[in-house]
């Protein structure tokens, strides 16, 4: 098969794990018989170099004439003092707004080999952690009116606002309610409905689709909670179904106790199979130029573009397959490294993923 794929180089650590994913994209065309097309795309820091903004409409369209896009990371250092309309991070929004991906979902999923690198005590690690976290991703906060005014005091007072409407409520739910129904068949709805009114809605709404899935057992929890039981009982979870800066928080929690960050990929998905893949980090400014940079998260981001947008489920399979015989060998980046194992750097890594597909 043949297919466009855009590439957002990204910022800071960012273009070290694009290319070893892209190494690892070609490997897989070639031993399968496909031609991948790659058409670069600026967005984040580089677009704001390159052209004053941080997603230019002729980058997004090239985005939106792809087949899916591959993204690293955007932001760091260099961009910080902008002003909210004109970071880098923008125009990660504006991408996830441009292409209606509403959908972004997050594993947590422990590759066994990484139980030593989990901070978690190992009987709570032993009893397993599995889970799922579906995540709105272009409504909320994010999204809302961002304002800052001047009171009578003469101090400064700024307000985010944090809109739902509950079509976007309910097309998160569905997705939440049909992954749950394909995997042990329970979804927890996390939110903070003794506070927030958008909560209340969302829960309101969930209570309308929970009738139409009955084999799906259902419920609810408070945010603040859900954090401490990611660490106490990990294993209780299948699905979560939460709001975008919820989503955003507890999938990088998530992501830490089943061994790094650097291990955890993600899809973005809206009504049709054009998605953007990305691992759930940032650019890792603080390790850039180093060749520390963990790029399995974007591998196994590109495994899961193979499967949920091009249909090459064999494809994702060998992608995954390569990085559980890396994990089985005791090979390890910096981030999940633990005694015994051997650390290799971001370029050796990509090798070592390369010579097991
Ligand atoms: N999707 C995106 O483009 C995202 C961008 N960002 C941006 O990234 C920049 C840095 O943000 P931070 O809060 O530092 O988050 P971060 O996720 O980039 O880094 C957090 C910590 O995890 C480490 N880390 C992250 N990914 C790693 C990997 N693959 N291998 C090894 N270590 C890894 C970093 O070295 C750092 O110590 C900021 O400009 C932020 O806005 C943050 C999150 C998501
Ligand atoms: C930088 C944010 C806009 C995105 C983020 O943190 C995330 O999607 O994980
Ligand atoms: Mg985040």
């Amino acid at each position: 098969m043949e297919k466009n794929i855009a590439v957002i180089w990204g910022d800071c650590s960012s273009p070290e794990i694009v290319k070893q994913t892209i190494r690892v994209l070609d490997k897989v065309a070639e031993k399968y018989g496909h031609t991948f097309h790659y058409t670069d795309a600026a967005m984040g820091g580089e677009a704001i170099d390159k052209y004053g903004d941080p997603l230019p409409q002729h980058e997004l369209d090239k985005c939106l004439a792809a087949d899916s896009v591959l993204l690293g990371a955007v932001g760091g250092p260099k961009w910080e003092g902008l002003p909210g309309e004109q970071r880098p991070e923008k125009g990660l929004l504006r991408l996830r707004a441009g292409m209606g991906l509403y959908s972004n979902n997050r594993p947590a999923k422990i590759w066994p080999q990484l139980a030593p690198a989990s901070p978690l005590k190992p009987e709570i690690v032993a009893q397993g952690i599995d889970f799922i976290i579906v995540r709105e991703l272009i409504g909320g906060v994010y999204f809302g009116n961002h304002e800052t005014h001047t009171l009578a005091s003469g101090e400064k007072q700024a307000i985010d606002s944090m809109p739902y409407a509950e079509h976007e409520i309910e097309r998160i739910g569905r997705i939440g309610f049909e992954t749950a129904r394909k995997r042990r068949k329970k979804l927890c709805c996390v939110d903070k409905a003794n506070v927030l009114d958008t909560s209340r809605l969302w829960r309101s709404v969930m209570h309308r689709l929970q009738a139409e899935y009955p084999d799906v057992e259902y419920s609810e929890m408070f945010v603040d909670n859900c954090a401490m039981q990611i660490v106490k009982n990990p294993a209780q979870f299948d699905v979560i179904v939460t709001e975008n800066m919820f989503g955003d928080i507890l999938s990088d929690e998530a992501s830490m106790i089943t061994g790094s960050i650097g291990m955890i990929p993600s899809s973005s998905l809206g009504d049709g199979t054009r998605g953007l893949y990305e691992p759930i980090h940032g650019s890792a400014p603080d390790i850039a130029g180093k060749d520390i940079v963990n790029p399995t998260a974007c591998i196994l981001s590109a495994a899961m573009m193979l499967r949920y947008s091009f249909g090459m489920a064999e494809e994702a399979d060998a992608i995954e397959t390569a990085v559980n015989k890396v994990l089985d060998k005791g090979l390890r980046t910096a981030d999940n490294m633990s005694e015994g194992c051997t650390c290799l750097g971001c370029t050796a890594m990509g090798d070592a993923i390369l010579a097991e597909i």
